[in-house]
């Protein structure tokens, strides 16, 4: 049997599979979310460590009472959050700075003006809090011991996967899907960039090694080996088996991370789309066109929850459907902000077109098109930056199980949306890329396994919709200045 290992940022799953991939059993606990500050978020590690040893021991528990046993474990997480800790007395120094903190906007702001250019060429990525070099330039910079294990040459830096790895095995390692993330690891050298670490004032011996996606990296102490480490988004592409240059998949969660596979070749991005690590196996590196909606199932929530609009999701497509159009109402996801190809965190939410004929089942109609004309138009600059036409748009995530959402967004792409029966694609990448590195599966193995649920066709145009949307996206831009 084989279990993904899955540390999100609000809960750690353990999904065990049995030996066709098929899901045996889901261990799941959820974990404080710290809000030292306005804009600020950070997670105790100790906290999570916890919740792993709790998933794992129950997958154990449930593999055990079926006379089997795990063969092996792959990590997957939540990518750019930080943890330091130091080498000597085994201490982590201070809670982990989570990759939705914007406590270094400021410094971001400074960086993006003066070095953009040159980080986006070495690192694939647009300079933002986001990504974990200034989170780490924080830490030295603001926090006593992390100063301290600096001077004394035993701080150690990880992103969640590496912090896992050490706890689990005792290596201090990585993978390059994670490195990738840190915005001081070169993309084109593979190799953390000496220049970006000066930049940051990193020092190479706090950083981990680098080591292949599906490589054995040790046991754990109960005897089961660890032999995957893979960012979510990224063992998400590869659980939607989207070996092929040109194979986009889109997870549809709290907010929707859309990856195109690039093969060999890294895309620069005009758009500001990021380019990064899809994975690497032995001589195989893959890169991937990311782009990220910073809102999605949150929308939903803040339907059902904050407006009251219905008690589900299940209503509330019921009421959208009802109307079946959106009655002239355009609804802005910004919430917190726009990602790519934005990057404005000044942005905020917009409803427009309000008339006397307005209902409430018109505006969710309208937060419908909101998240798919999102999602929709990441995809389709996808296509034009990559000169790649996508046959179909794999889908995963919460969200993905909404028909009407899943619908609009074959509509407005022009493409075939296809969702696998196993939604599970993050905890089934990172197992499936363990067992690879064990010799356990082959690629080809796990296309045959995948099963398509639904396929969602084109009916008809959105264009004029889509683009009425972009006009109310410049509306939202720039408004909590
Ligand atoms: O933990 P998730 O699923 O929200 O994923 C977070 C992403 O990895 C952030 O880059």
């Amino acid at each position: 049997m084989f279990v993904g290992l899955d540390q999100g940022t609000t809960s750690t799953r353990a999904i065990l599979f049995d030996d066709d991939f098929s899901v045996v059993h889901e261990a799941r606990r959820e974990f404080r979310q710290i809000y030292p500050k306005e804009g600020w978020v950070e997670h105790n590690p100790e906290d999570i460590w916890q919740t792993v040893v709790e998933v794992l021991e129950e997958c154990q528990r449930v593999a055990n009472s079926r006379g089997k046993k795990i063969d092996v474990i792959g990590i997957t997480n939540q990518r750019e959050t930080v943890v330091a800790w130091d080498s000597e007395t085994k201490e982590v120094l201070h809670n982990a700075i989570v990759w939705q903190c914007r406590r270094t906007a400021e410094r971001s702001s400074y960086l993006r003006k003066e070095y953009g250019r040159v980080i986006k060429e070495k690192t694939g990525l647009v300079v933002d809090p986001y990504f974990s070099a200034t989170k780490m330039e924080w830490l030295i910079q603001n926090v006593p011991e992390v100063q301290k294990a600096y001077n004394k040459g035993t701080l150690r830096f990880g992103t969640i996967d590496s912090f896992l790895a050490w706890k689990l095995t005792g290596r201090h390692v990585t993978d390059y899907s994670n490195a990738s993330r840190t915005m001081i690891f070169n993309i084109n050298t593979l190799d953390w960039d000496d220049e970006l670490l000066e930049l940051f004032g990193i020092k190479r011996e706090f950083l981990p090694e680098v080591v292949d996606t599906a490589q054995f990296i040790g046991y754990t102490d109960d005897g089961i080996p660890v032999a995957s480490l893979v960012g979510d988004q990224q063992a998400a592409l590869f659980g939607q088996t989207a070996f092929q240059k040109g194979d986009v998949k889109c997870t549809l969660g709290t907010g929707s991370f859309i990856l195109m596979n690039t093969g060999n070749e890294k895309i620069y991005s005009e758009h500001n789309l990021l380019s990064t690590v899809g994975w690497k196996i032995k001589d195989e590196l893959v890169y991937a066109l990311e782009g990220s909606v910073f809102i999605t199932g949150t929308l939903v929530n803040y339907l059902i929850k904050n407006l009251g609009f219905a008690k589900d999701s299940l209503e509330l497509t019921e009421l959208a459907l009802q109307v079946g159009n959106n009655g002239g109402i355009y609804f802005v996801p910004a919430l917190t902000g726009l990602g790519a190809p934005y990057w404005d965190p000044y942005a905020r939410g917009l409803i427009i077109g309000l008339t006397p004929g307005t209902d409430k089942r018109h505006i969710i109609y309208a937060a419908f098109e909101g998240i798919a004309f999102s999602v929709g138009q990441l995809v389709m600059l996808m296509e034009k930056e990559s000169n790649i036409k996508i046959n179909a748009l794999k889908v995963d995530g919460g969200v993905s199980k909404n028909n009407l959402i899943m619908q609009i967004l074959a509509d407005v792409v022009n493409t075939v949306v296809e969702r696998p029966v196993n939604r599970e694609t993050t905890a089934l990448g990172a197992a499936s890329l363990a067992a690879i590195a064990l010799g356990l599966v082959t690629k080809e193995k796990l296309q045959e396994i995948r099963k398509i649920d639904r396929i969602f066709t084109p009916k008809q145009s959105r264009e004029e919709e889509f683009n009425k949307w972009k006009q109310a996206v410049n509306r939202a831009l720039n408004w909590e200045s």
